[in-house]
């Protein structure tokens, strides 16, 4: 979506990007030209992603760099190896992309307090470590700054069955709002992005397991009738990191093809016939002349 070289000159930190949707905006960004730093729990899997992107057969001359660096977003002192790596290797931090989770669905009576304070952990504490930690760096250094958050649509509306992920990602989307009114100031701008189902092993594999995935098509209750596509958060991201989005703050962008709008009061009608729509304006009308016929 972006022109060719939109990112260059920047640098971006991506907690999360060895896999899944942290990984795929980690190849657009590149392609932009930004330089990444990709973070995580198993520096394996960061390097091998590295690798590969580093060697993509359609990697632009212009391409950035990236760097991988092990780091539980739960850890302040490994959060700030983070931060002094990449100015040591790229000179400065112009964004950083809250992406890393954990999450699996559960009824929540069956949690321990250690399964709740895990994903608690690791989407709360963690995006407001890491936050905290960049923002400090770009204020005592008088840097502009970029922070996005990837949230879910269920931030907002509440889910029975991922109530710790709920709680966590309210949380983090408060702080989007809040920090973004705080730190405006400063030229600090904080969004997030709240994403319907988007195909990732790692949230496949926990939300949305077998027997479930034999039973249940997730597209249905979707009116756009499809999953997302990788290419399509990426866009999304890249212009939220970007200049180009440089007075919007505090807000939250949902990209789920319709999905959250299945609350509408009326949205199952889409169940009924032509047929019946037929049988359903005589009877209305039929109603109307009567009232009107009441009123003479
Ligand atoms: C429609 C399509 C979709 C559509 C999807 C669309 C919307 C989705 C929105 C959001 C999506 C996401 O966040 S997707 C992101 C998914 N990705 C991830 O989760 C990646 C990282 N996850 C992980 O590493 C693990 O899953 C996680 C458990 C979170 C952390 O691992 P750890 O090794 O740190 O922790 P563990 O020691 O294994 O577990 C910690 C405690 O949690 C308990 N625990 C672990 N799994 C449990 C389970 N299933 N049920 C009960 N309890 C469980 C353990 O027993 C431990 O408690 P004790 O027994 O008391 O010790
Ligand atoms: N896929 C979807 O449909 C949706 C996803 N989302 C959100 O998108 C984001 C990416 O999810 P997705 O790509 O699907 O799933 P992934 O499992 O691929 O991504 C989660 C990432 O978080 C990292 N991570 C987990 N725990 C920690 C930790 N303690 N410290 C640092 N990093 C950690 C993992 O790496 P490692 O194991 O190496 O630590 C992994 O790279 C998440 O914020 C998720 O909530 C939101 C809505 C829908």
């Amino acid at each position: 979506m972006l022109r060719d070289g939109a990112m260059r000159g920047k640098t971006i930190i991506v907690t999360g990007g060895g896999t899944g949707l942290g990984k795929s905006i980690t190849r657009y960004l590149l392609q932009l030209g930004a330089n990444v730093t990709i973070c995580s729990r198993r520096q394996a899997v960061l390097d091998e992603t590295a690798r590969e992107l580093m060697s993509e057969p359609d990697r632009p001359a212009d391409a950035g760099e990236v760097l991988a660096i092990q780091c539980d977003v739960r850890n302040p002192a490994e959060i700030e190896q983070v931060i002094s790596q990449t100015i040591e290797k790229f000179g400065k931090i112009d964004g950083l992309l809250n992406n890393s989770a954990g999450n699996f669905i559960s009824p929540t009576e069956r949690l321990s307090y250690k399964a709740f304070d895990t994903i608690v952990d690791i989407v709360l504490r963690g995006t407001y470590y890491f936050t905290l930690a960049v923002g400090k760096y770009w204020i005592e250094n008088s840097i502009p700054g970029v922070v996005l958050n990837i949230s879910t649509t269920y931030a907002s509306t509440g889910s029975g069955y991922v109530v710790p992920s709920a709680v966590a990602k309210g949380g983090a989307l408060i702080m989007t709002k809040s920090l973004a009114a705080e730190w405006g100031k400063y030229g600090i701008r904080l969004n997030a992005i709240a994403p319907g189902p988007f195909p990732t092993k790692g949230a496949w594999d926990r939300l949305f397991p077998e027997p479930l995935a034999s039973v249940m098509d997730p597209t249905k209750r979707i009116p756009l009738k499809r999953v997302g596509e990788h290419g399509e958060l990426a866009n999304l991201a890249a212009y939220l990191l970007s200049d180009y989005s440089g007075f919007i703050t505090g807000e939250t962008v949902t990209i789920d093809g319709g999905e959250v709008l299945a609350a509408g009061e009326f949205n199952h009608l889409e169940q009924v016939s032509s047929e019946q729509w037929d049988m359903i304006e005589q009877s209305i009308k039929q109603a109307n002349r009567a009232s009107k016929k009441e009123g003479q």
